[in-house]
């Protein structure tokens, strides 16, 4: 698999919220536009599967998309935006009923299977909470990050709390926090008043060290503009929720964060030193558990992590930590791999990236079902050496 290229891949960025109808499609469709007006190429991934409303609020018609001679799906365009949604490939009234694994493959379809030329940003709306899809995505995309929108209310902040954490969890970097929907902009005058809490999502953002990406105030004008296909940033311009939006988008479009640690996707083969990834320069600051550079020498992986440490991993440790459904019971944890039927001199093959995460290995007995998050690996004991 060819490696992305830092400098060509878009940033990829995930909107997410813990809870629905916080303005988490709202937020997605005016930035991107905003984006656009800045001068980059934009795409935005409807993933909100169960409920999509990127198309409506572009104003992209749902009628289904054509096909490019190569095969792949022509994305539709508004506003200078490419948006691809599963509004387009289901009727307008019949809700999509699709399982986990079918989820997957739309989501890989949309990403991979899209003529989306070289876009800069590409964004992607998620569906509320913290389920499946958002697994999924983590899990089957290197994402950039992550931005979690909230209102100003309790449960909403800790409902994104608990959003934030699971993207920690599997190591997709936070971005930032948006709170929407914070105070009223007077119809008439223009100013703010904060007729709920203020500060929550700052507050939130802070005991998560994260940045606070900014508060977009409640709008009236901003429904009719969702309804009418035409974003606040284009329909009322200097209003001060389009001005939230834009200084939103231009600290999203700017972040230092891209392609930190080795870049992902890789899928490395052993034997010919295929599709390696190169080492990345090393980090000041971010998550200790991200990998800076892998090797594979005398028997064993070796790892680099950000904070400077080495782990070394012999091939046959790894496969006998292997937690997939074949080698440990999902309920009570036990260990089902008999140890004495892995030959001594097993090797690894080929090891490749999932996500911003995990590694995923082939043996030499043909095993290649065990996902091993970053966390994971780091806890097993191999030869670590600090510092080297
Ligand atoms: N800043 C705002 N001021 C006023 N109305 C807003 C604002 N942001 C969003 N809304 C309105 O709130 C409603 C919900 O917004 P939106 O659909 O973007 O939420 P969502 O979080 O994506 O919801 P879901 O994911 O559950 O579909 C819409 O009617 C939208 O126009």
């Amino acid at each position: 698999m060819a490696q992305p290229d830092p400098q060509t891949a878009p940033r990829m960025i995930a909107i997410s919220s813990g809870k629905g109808g916080v303005g988490k499609s709202t937020v997605t469709a005016n930035i991107a536009v905003a984006m656009a007006d800045a001068g980059l190429s934009v795409g935005v991934v409807d993933a909100d599967i169960y409920g999509p409303s990127i198309p409506r609020m572009l104003g992209v018609s749902t009628d289904k998309p054509a096909m490019s001679p190569d095969g792949k799906v022509i994305p539709a365009q508004a506003h200078g935006v490419k948006v691809i949604s599963m509004a387009m490939l289901t009727d307008d009234d019949k809700p999509a009923i699709l399982r986990g694994p079918m989820v997957t493959k739309y989501l890989q379809m949309f990403v991979r299977q899209v003529d989306w030329g070289q876009l800069d940003v590409m964004l992607l709306d998620l569906p509320p909470g913290t389920g499946d899809i958002q697994l999924t995505l983590a899990q089957a995309f290197p994402l950039t990050g992550a931005v979690v929108v909230s209102t100003p209310q309790d449960v909403s902040l800790k409902i994104a709390r608990r959003g934030l954490r699971m993207m920690e969890q599997v190591n997709v970097p936070i971005l930032g926090v948006i709170e929407n929907m914070s105070g009223f902009t007077c119809p008439d005058c223009g100013s703010v008043t904060h007729i709920f809490h203020q500060g929550g999502g700052a507050a939130i953002a802070d005991e998560i060290g994260v940045a606070f990406l900014g508060a977009v105030p409640l709008d009236p004008t901003v429904v009719d503009c969702g309804d009418d296909g035409r974003p606040l940033v284009r329909a009322a311009p200097s209003s001060p929720a389009a001005q939230a939006y834009r200084d939103i988008a231009r600290a999203l479009a700017a972040g230092k964060d891209h392609m930190a640690g080795i870049a992902t996707p890789f899928a490395w083969t052993l034997a010919d030193g295929a599709g390696k990834p190169a080492p990345a320069a090393p980090l000041t600051d971010g998550p200790r558990d991200r990998l800076v550079a892998i090797d594979h020498d005398d028997g064993a992986l070796v790892l680099d992590w950000a904070d400077g440490s080495r782990q070394r991993l012999a091939d046959r440790d790894l496969r006998l930590a292997c937690t997939c459904a074949k080698c440990r019971d999902e309920m009570t944890g036990k260990r089902l791999l008999d140890p004495a039927n892995v030959p001594l001199d097993l090797s690894l093959l080929r090891v490749w990236s999932v996500g911003n995460y995990a590694l995923g290995m082939t043996f030499s007995d043909g095993h290649e079902s065990g996902i091993y998050p970053f966390g994971a690996l780091r806890e097993m004991a191999g030869t670590e050496l600090e510092d080297v």
